[in-house]
Parts: structure tokens; sequence; C-alpha cells
């Protein structure tokens, strides 16, 4: 009896292990089903339904082949179980569906200034996608980054030389920007409230600076980020725009943001980039501050299995396309005193992000 039992258990954890294998087999499919949902316009159309939508007038809505209509419940299906969509019958008596958004649907809106669609194109696109099939290739070779091992350059030549590249990342990151921004100023006012200037180092288009432009009136904004990026964007009365490399000068200034800067980068650069703060806010001659904003792995006491994966996520996209990595608490204050920063101050409030606020040493 006893050695049945034990058998029956082998047997079961086996086909357990097995279903845990498909579904990591299968992760693609939960990325590929997203967009098609997206390139259909599946949000959009309920959201613009204004009330549940009935699958049969979703099917119609979409410019599909006629023969495919079935398929569109079956997308629908694993959609709403992977959380993107809610569902209910019609009535009580009636087998119909109708389907509803979710919060993280309603972020593949195309017009909330806050979607993630731009990122899903990004993400999925061969640019992206071709350096993890050179994953293991990489692992054998010297390249800096799997990415530079599949297009031959890194990824910031590369969106250089690509303007729709280029374009979508920069679009997918003011997305981003705005919903942290908002965030920031709502729940950090105090964090910059005392400086005449701030430099948004690697600030991409600006999103982040016209939030701190219109809300510190007094602050002076500079958005500091490579050419190709900057190159021909309009600044206002306080906001102003100004290309360059982090790695050889940063503008004089109080403040520095690094908002999803340094997880792009390894130790030593991180250090590079921190060192040119430090000599930016010297030029000033008064104390001043970085804020950092990005992953702390360990942060948060009540990091779910969700959020843990997600960090490990962008752990793995930072390896194969860049030279960066999210970092432990540990790390994080081992590389602000290699450059040299006095204190430090970590605030895990920005979702699974924290501000990290280091101070320059005393003048
Ligand atoms: C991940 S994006 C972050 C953008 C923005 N801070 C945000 O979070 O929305 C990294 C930014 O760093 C910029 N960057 C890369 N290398 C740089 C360099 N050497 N000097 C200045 N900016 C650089 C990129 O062009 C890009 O805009
Ligand atoms: O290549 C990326 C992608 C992201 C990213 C992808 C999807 C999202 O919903 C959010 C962000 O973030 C990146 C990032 O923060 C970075 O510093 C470099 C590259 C990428």
């Amino acid at each position: 009896m006893e050695s049945q039992n034990n058998e029956e258990n082998v047997a079961s954890n086996l086909l357990k292990a097995q279903s845990h294998v498909w579904n990591h087999i299968f992760n693609f499919i939960n990325s590929m089903s997203l967009k098609c949902v997206v390139d259909l316009g599946i949000p959009d159309i309920i959201h613009n339904h204004g009330k549940p939508m009935p699958i049969s007038k979703l099917i119609s809505s979409l410019p599909i082949h006629p023969s495919k209509k079935p398929c569109i419940h079956r997308l629908m299906r694993i959609m709403t179980h992977s959380g993107f969509f809610s569902q209910q019958n019609i009535a009580a008596n009636e087998p119909e569906i109708e389907y509803m958004l979710t919060d993280a649907s309603r972020l593949l809106l195309k017009d909330n200034p806050m979607s993630v669609t731009p990122f899903v194109y990004a993400m999925l696109d061969p640019v992206m996608m071709n350096p993890w099939h050179q994953f293991s290739m990489w692992l054998k070779n010297d390249d800096t980054t799997s990415f530079e091992t599949t297009h031959g350059m890194l990824l910031w030549e590369y969106a250089a030389c690509d303007s729709k590249f280029n374009n979508l990342f920069n679009e997918s990151m003011a997305n981003d920007a705005q919903l942290v921004s908002n965030l920031l100023v709502e729940k950090c006012k105090g964090v910059f409230n005392e400086f005449e200037s701030l430099v948004d180092v690697g600030g991409g288009t600006g999103t982040m600076a016209k939030t701190f432009a219109k809300s510190f009136p007094q602050m002076e904004c500079i958005v500091f980020d490579l050419p190709h990026v900057v190159d021909g964007l309009q600044g206002s009365e306080n906001l102003s725009y100004v290309g360059g490399d982090m790695f050889k000068e940063i503008p004089p200034t109080d403040a520095i943001l690094l908002k999803w800067i340094l997880h792009d980068w390894n130790d030593e650069e991180c250090v590079k980039i921190l060192k040119n703060c430090k000599d930016a806010i010297s030029k000033k001659g008064k104390e001043g501050k970085v804020v950092i904003i990005d992953m702390v792995l360990d942060c948060e006491k009540g990091d779910n299995n969700e959020s843990v994966e997600t960090k490990l996520f962008f752990d793995m996209l930072m390896m194969v396309t860049l030279t960066g990595k999210e970092r432990t608490k540990k790390e994080w204050v081992k590389l602000i005193s290699s450059a040299g920063f006095c204190d430090y101050k970590i605030t895990p409030i920005l979702g699974l992000r924290a501000v990290i606020e280091i101070y320059t040493p005393k003048i």
C-alpha cells in the first residue's frame, strides 16, 4: 500500500513538473496573444462601446475574415484568464458573454498618456526579440551584450541609426515617465522643493522634466540626453534640452534625476556616471542631491511572487540588451559609496521602483 502511494506521488509530481515546463515553453503565447489583441485594437473597441460588450458585437467590430470569427472567443478566453478582461453573462439565462476592461487593459488604450502599447510593440519587435535567440551564444563570446552579438552595435547606437525604433523606444519611455512623474510630484514634492535647478540625465524626450517645470516654476529644468534623442525638441520658459554624453560631462546643477538610467549600466559605468553627477553639482558650489528612480531587488518585505518575477525579468532584460542589472540594497549602497556620496535614503513608493536620494558631501 505504502509503495503504491509513493508511486502515485512520484507520478503526480512528474505530471506537475511537466505542466510547469509546458507553461514556461508556452509563455511566449501570452506575449503574442497580447500583441494580437493590441494589433486588433480590442481594448479601444471595448472602451469606445461604453458598457460591457457582447462577444458577437465585438466580433462584428473587428476587421477579421468571417472564417476566423470563432477564434476571437478563444483569444478573449486566454486574455481573460490572464487578467486583461473580465466577463459576465448578458443575462442569467443567456449563454452569450460580454467583456469589460480591467486595469491592465486600460493601460493598453491608445489615447492613455500612460499607455504601455508602445512597449508591447518595442519589446516584441525582432530588434528586441532576436538578441534572446543569441543569449547562450553571447555567454560564450566576449561581446558586451547579446544585443551587440545580434546587431553588431549597442542599443543606443542602434537607436541613433533607426529612427523608427528610436521613436518607438522614446515614446514607450515617455509614457512610463508620465505615470511616474505624476506620482512623484504628488507623493514626494519635498524631494525637489528646495532646488533652483535640476538636470534630468538621460531624460529622453522630457516628459518627467515637463511635469517638474510646471510643478516647480522657480526651478530651471534641463533634459540632458544623447543628441539623436533631444535634437529639434523645443523647451519652454524654465525647460531646455541639452544634447551630450553623460560619460563625458553633465551640465552644472543643484539636483540631478536619474530615472531608469543606472540599471542600464554595469558598476564601473555607474560609478563614472555618478562621479560626473557629483562634479556637475559641485560646480554650483552648494550641497546637492541625486535622485535615482530604479528597482531595488530586495526592497519590499511584502514583495509577492509576481513582483519578484517582474524584477527578475527586468534584470534579465538589462543583461541581454544592455550592460546593466537590477541591484539589491547592498549593491546600491556599495555603488553609492564607491562614487563618493556621503549619505542615502531609499523610499520604495513607486510600485516596483524606489526613490533613492543620495547626497553630495558638505563643501
Ligand atoms: C531607459 S531610458 C530612460 C529614459 C528616461 N529617464 C525615463 O525613464 O523615461 C535611458 C536613456 O538614457 C539615454 N542615454 C544613453 N546613453 C547616454 C549617454 N551616454 N548620455 C546621455 N544619455 C544617454 C538614452 O538615450 C535614453 O533616453
Ligand atoms: O528595453 C527596455 C524595455 C523596458 C520596458 C519594457 C516594458 C515595460 O512595460 C516597461 C519598460 O524598459 C527598459 C528600461 O527601463 C531601460 O532602462 C532600458 C531598456 C528597456
